[in-house]
């Protein structure tokens, strides 16, 4: 089994003191049972970059561009990433799905760019409310993941991490049950062939210090994926302590 990962995804939260403070609290994790890692906003990497470098704590983006260079105002290569020191970088988040009609395809395009640069592509997926109501949450698993993985080849998952992040479950303070989530999670790694134990599967969504244990007592959720309580260290880190094995 592969170690437990905790990331955190800072959406769009942040501000130069307050990351100093956070990156403050978390620059001392050692992270010999658990890996750790923080995705700011990208113009704040290289703050992150000056005060983890050194330390066992990673840092990625939360975002990039399937293209490599050019004519895309706006946008961040997966080069720009790595000259920054990210390690990972979150791709197919459901608000980058909702808000900027990612699709399945442009998501397996970008995981594919980001492992090209030698990125650990951290691919979300999860359904909807509505899905999940209509009994539809291993057919939404099965199509996200199996674009990606058509297009990487089972291989290259092995260089991969995947999120899953019901979407009602983000942000609103209802978590999926460690149950709930472990049901996906078994179905996620059935998917994963040959290199399914080599697979980090996270969950994402409302991971608090007081459900994180509960969630990562389940064999196969094997970190998280953090919002709202990654902004905090002392929330963060707890997350991360009950992650131990
Ligand atoms: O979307 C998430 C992480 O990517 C989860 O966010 P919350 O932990 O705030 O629910």
């Amino acid at each position: 089994m592969a170690k437990p990962l905790v990331l955190g995804n800072w959406k769009m939260n942040g501000s130069i003191p307050a990351n100093a403070e956070l990156l403050k609290g978390l620059r001392d994790w050692d992270a010999s049972k658990v890996s750790l890692g923080v995705c700011p906003p990208a113009i704040y990497l290289p703050q992150c970059q000056v005060v983890l470098n050194g330390s066992d704590v990673a840092w990625g983006g939360q975002d990039m561009s399937e293209h490599d260079s050019g004519a895309y105002t706006g946008e961040i290569s997966s080069q720009m990433l790595g000259e920054l020191g990210c390690q990972y970088v979150i791709l197919g988040h459901s608000e980058r799905r909702q808000y900027h009609a990612e699709s399945d395809e442009l998501v397996a395009n970008k995981c594919a760019a980001a492992l090209k640069a030698s990125l650990v592509p951290v691919l979300c997926i999860g359904e909807s409310q509505a899905e999940r109501e209509a009994g539809e949450t291993l057919a939404v698993i099965e199509r996200q993941l199996m674009t990606v993985i058509n297009h990487l080849g089972l291989e290259a998952m092995a260089n991969t991490v995947v999120a899953y992040e019901p979407v009602w479950a983000i942000g609103t303070g209802l978590s999926a049950s460690p149950e709930q989530a472990q049901e996906v999670h078994a179905y996620i790694r059935s998917r994963l062939g040959d290199v399914a134990n080599s697979v980090q599967i996270l969950y994402g969504g409302s991971v608090k210090p007081d459900n994180a244990a509960e969630l990562f007592a389940k064999p196969d959720i094997d970190g998280a994926l953090v919002g709202g309580a990654s902004l905090k260290a002392d929330d963060f880190l707890a997350i991360a302590k009950a992650a131990v094995r």
